[in-house]
């Protein structure tokens, strides 16, 4: 090919007015070697940066086009098919294409370049005080330094720089460090021939380890790790030494993948035997799978059917066809034995991703997929982007969580990321619940997802009874504890029988708020309004805002009207451990909250301790909800059903059914019958009924016609934008402008619904206001374009005003 090409370049820049490829020269060497996806260093005005080449095109404008100026990788990042999910994802969730790009991408990819200097030129004359002789003195004392290091110690350096670049003085060379390094070890190896190894080893004749290690590498015929060499012959670095020097041995650098888990996978372990409805569900799953066309499925099994097993067979078979497999699970789920689960399976054939691991550890499990290393990723929401080739099965357990749906740009659903690679790759979908979200059942209906129903747990063991308690009932027959007369004869009985108890708190209302019983005051948080939260540490009585982080004492009198009758209402885990201890003071408790958890590994250890039964009882927030499965456990109770019940936020009838329905699945899984006992103040509620027959059918039945006389998903779509700034009337000047503009925008369009500028539930946070618009809308599609336009617009003027706007595409939650 002759003509020249010029490359389109998507550069590391977010903001909305760069958002667009620029065009480059590809210089004559690097013709061959740049494809759609490599990773350039690019000039973007006074500055040099990182970028993406998405495509090439025969530029009109040559004469102000300049040339990539480095190369940064052998092999290209980022697939066709990514830069292609890469403009799929901005569009859909109205992103920058940079942002987009950089969400494929693990956090320590993005390198960090610098600028080298050399003395070309013949050095220019300067007077001997002056800013040019510092320079120069500079230049020649520490040759290694950066031009950026330069400019750091003396700004006024930059001009002179730039002038003798510019002359010729100086040349230019860029170095580019990764943000995330190669791990290498040092290994030896031998590469004398059998004439010249002979020589040696009659030259050694004496140095008997010398001799020993010699011949060792020699018989081994590649390099191995020194440590290796090491303590296998018995010998030391000084045994080396001179072999390294006389040339008999070299030393090489070699790279290593770092293995966060490190789990020994000898054999690997045999697939159990289906059950039926097992069978049934595999055989149509890996059908798909075969016909390479896409399709999505819903896995609709009861807790402890048996999914899992579904999934690692269905996986297996995708794999025995060179095809690759994704697998999500909710980042809380991820535990050592879920991923053990897989390596004891799958061996080494499996790189496992989510964000506790460190950014080498991201880094390399990155690597071992892009490079073909691995035909299988766990991992969390992030785990939908592994550049495989050519996948084929997609699953997503537990799909209706919330933490499938990103908080950051690009506010993607991995649920549809994955139908959209679907459709790339000819990939069957799996999304797999005992309590699907809403919208995937309904599609189900709608037939645009095939159903699979598993009705049964794998042994035929009952769900387990839920006996919901009235509360209220028990305050008026004078019990005043936290604990029902039921719950408590309950847990009794399983300490006596040395079975174990999940006690679970329904945290995602503000539970622990501190009141005053004679006038009604409210401890909030001065920056964010949020009801305080009550803590107790070291004897220290504290109130603390979830959201910011801002503590004061717990006041003694009230600030409102002076009288002494604060106190601390509604539950949090350490009042009920604390109340545990006092009623049952025999049973050890291990408590599982942010508190407790938020060092690395913590919340695994605390499992295991569980599991090994170092504690009889296990309480936690909805973080044990999911996926546990304890053989000893009898008893799960709820302490509350109803702080989830009344968030702000038209899913809370759905989450609460699905946590309900979530930790009365974590009894009974083994031999022993399990109970679940439900408080709540509200127990007529339908989703507290619901659950307690562990219906979801009957729940859908019922959510659906609700969602519909409000006109929610799955009926329309929602998008919400948060006009947010420390000035008040400038959020909400902004909101009512985009409001306005939206109204005049959709004007006559009876199908598409505008919630008006209010105070969002979260008004205050970290002391900025927030206001929110939410549209409602059926198809993206039909909006996604104007609304991008006026947004852009409102957003711009926002920043101006010094705050900003947010939109959140298809938003899961309301905040
Ligand atoms: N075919 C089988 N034969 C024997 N045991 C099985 C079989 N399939 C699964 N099990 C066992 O049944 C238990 C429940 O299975 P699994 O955890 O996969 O259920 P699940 O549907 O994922 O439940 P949940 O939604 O509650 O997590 C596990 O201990 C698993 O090892
Ligand atoms: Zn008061
Ligand atoms: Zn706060």
């Amino acid at each position: 090919m002759s003509s020249k090409r010029f490359a389109e370049v998507i550069v590391e820049l977010r903001s909305a007015q760069v958002d667009r490829p620029f065009h480059y020269e590809v210089p004559e060497h690097w013709q061959e070697q740049v494809q759609i996806g490599t990773r350039v260093l690019v000039p973007f005005g006074p500055r040099r940066l990182e970028g993406y080449i998405v495509g090439f095109s025969l530029a009109a404008d040559v004469s102000k086009i300049k040339p990539i100026l480095e190369v940064l990788d052998d092999e290209p990042p980022l697939t066709p098919d990514l830069v292609d999910l890469a403009g799929w994802l901005s569009e859909r969730y109205l992103c920058t294409k940079a942002a987009a790009v950089q969400a494929l991408l693990p956090s320590g990819m993005r390198a960090k370049a610098s600028t080298k200097l050399r003395l070309a030129g013949d050095p220019p004359f300067v007077l001997p005080a002056s800013l040019e002789a510092d320079l120069l003195q500079s230049l020649y004392q520490s040759p290694n330094k950066t031009k950026e290091q330069l400019i750091a110690e003396r700004p006024e350096w930059r001009p002179i720089l730039r002038a003798w670049v510019a002359e010729g003085i100086l040349e230019e060379s860029y170095r580019v460090k990764q943000g995330a390094q190669v791990k290498t070890i040092t290994a030896l190896q031998c590469s004398l021939d059998s004439a010249a190894f002979q020589a040696a080893l009659e030259e050694l004749s004496r140095a008997k380890k010398q001799k020993e290690v010699l011949a060792y590498l020699f018989d081994q015929g590649v390099a191995v790790p020194m440590k290796d060499v090491l303590s296998e012959l018995g010998a030391s670095s000084s045994t080396v030494k001179p072999l390294l020097e006389k040339g008999y041995l070299q030393k090489v650098e070699q790279e290593v993948l770092r293995d966060p888990y490190g789990i020994a996978h000898e054999q690997p372990e045999q697939p159990l035997p289906l059950t039926e409805l097992q069978r049934s569900a595999y055989d149509q799953i890996a059908a798909a799978v075969d016909t390479q066309k896409p399709e999505t499925f819903l896995l609709q099994g009861v807790t402890g059917s048996g999914k899992t097993e579904v999934y690692l067979q269905a996986i297996a078979s995708c794999v025995e066809q060179g095809r690759q497999a994704i697998m999500l699970v909710p980042e809380i789920a991820l535990t050592p034995q879920m991923v053990e689960r897989f390596k004891k399976r799958f061996g080494d054939d499996v790189a496992v991703m989510h964000s506790r691991l460190s950014a080498g550890e991201k880094f390399d499990e990155w690597r071992r997929i892009r490079q073909g290393d691995v035909t299988i990723v766990v991992g969390a929401r992030s785990a939908i982007f592994a550049p495989f080739r050519s996948i084929g099965l997609m699953i997503i357990d537990e799909e209706h969580e919330v933490s499938y749906k990103q908080d950051d740009h690009p506010k993607y659903l991995a649920r549809e990321v994955a139908m959209y690679r679907a459709r790339q790759h000819g990939a069957t979908v799996v999304l797999g619940s005992a309590t699907p979200a809403l919208e995937t059942r309904w599609w189900a209906h709608q037939g645009q997802i095939r159903r699979i129903e598993m009705g049964e747990r794998v042994m035929g063991q009952r769900l387990p009874k839920v006996k919901v308690i009235d509360m209220r009932n028990e305050l008026h027959e004078g019990n005043r504890s936290m604990f029902s007369k039921a719950l408590k004869k309950g847990i009794e009985e399983r300490l006596e029988k040395g079975e174990q108890i999940i006690l679970f708190l329904n945290r995602r209302g503000f539970a622990t708020f501190v009141l005053c019983r004679s006038c009604g005051y409210v401890a909030r948080c001065r920056e964010c309004e949020i009801p305080l939260t009550f803590h107790k540490a070291r004897g220290l009585e504290q109130l603390r805002c979830h959201y910011c982080g801002y503590a004061e004492r717990m006041p003694e009198t009230c600030p409102d009207c002076k009288g002494d009758h604060v106190r601390h209402f509604g539950t949090g885990t350490q009042r009920v451990e604390e109340e545990l201890h006092r009623v049952f003071p025999q049973a050890g408790v291990i408590r599982m909250d942010v508190d407790t958890t938020s060092g690395k590994g913590s919340h695994a250890e605390l499992l295991q301790r569980f599991r090994n039964q170092e504690a009889q009882i296990l309480l936690g927030t909805q973080m044990i909800a999911k996926g546990l499965d304890f053989p000893n456990v009898t008893l799960v109770g709820v302490i509350s059903a109803d702080t989830s019940l009344f968030v702000p936020d038209f899913r809370a009838a759905e989450r609460t059914f699905q946590l309900l329905t979530q930790v009365a699945g974590r009894a009974g899984r083994h031999l022993l019958p399990g109970e679940v006992v439900v408080q709540s103040y509200n127990p007529q509620h339908y989703a507290v009924q619901f659950a307690k027959k562990q219906e979801y059918e009957n729940f859908f039945q019922h959510e659906i016609r609700v969602r519909y006389g409000v006109h929610n998903p799955p009926f329309r779509e929602l998008t919400a934008f948060t006009s947010v700034n420390t000035d008040e009337d400038a959020a909400l000047r902004i909101a009512r402008t985009l409001e306005d503009r939206l109204r005049t925008l959709f004007q006559g369009r009876d199908d598409i619904i505008i919630l008006g500028t209010s105070p969002a539930p979260l008004s205050r946070l970290q002391g900025k206001y927030r206001f929110n618009v939410v549209l409602k809308y059926i198809r993206f599609k039909q909006v996604g374009d104007p609304i991008r336009t006026v947004y852009l617009e409102a957003a711009h003027e926002a920043q101006k005003a010094g705050g900003y706007l947010s939109i959140d595409v298809n938003a899961q939650m309301i905040l």
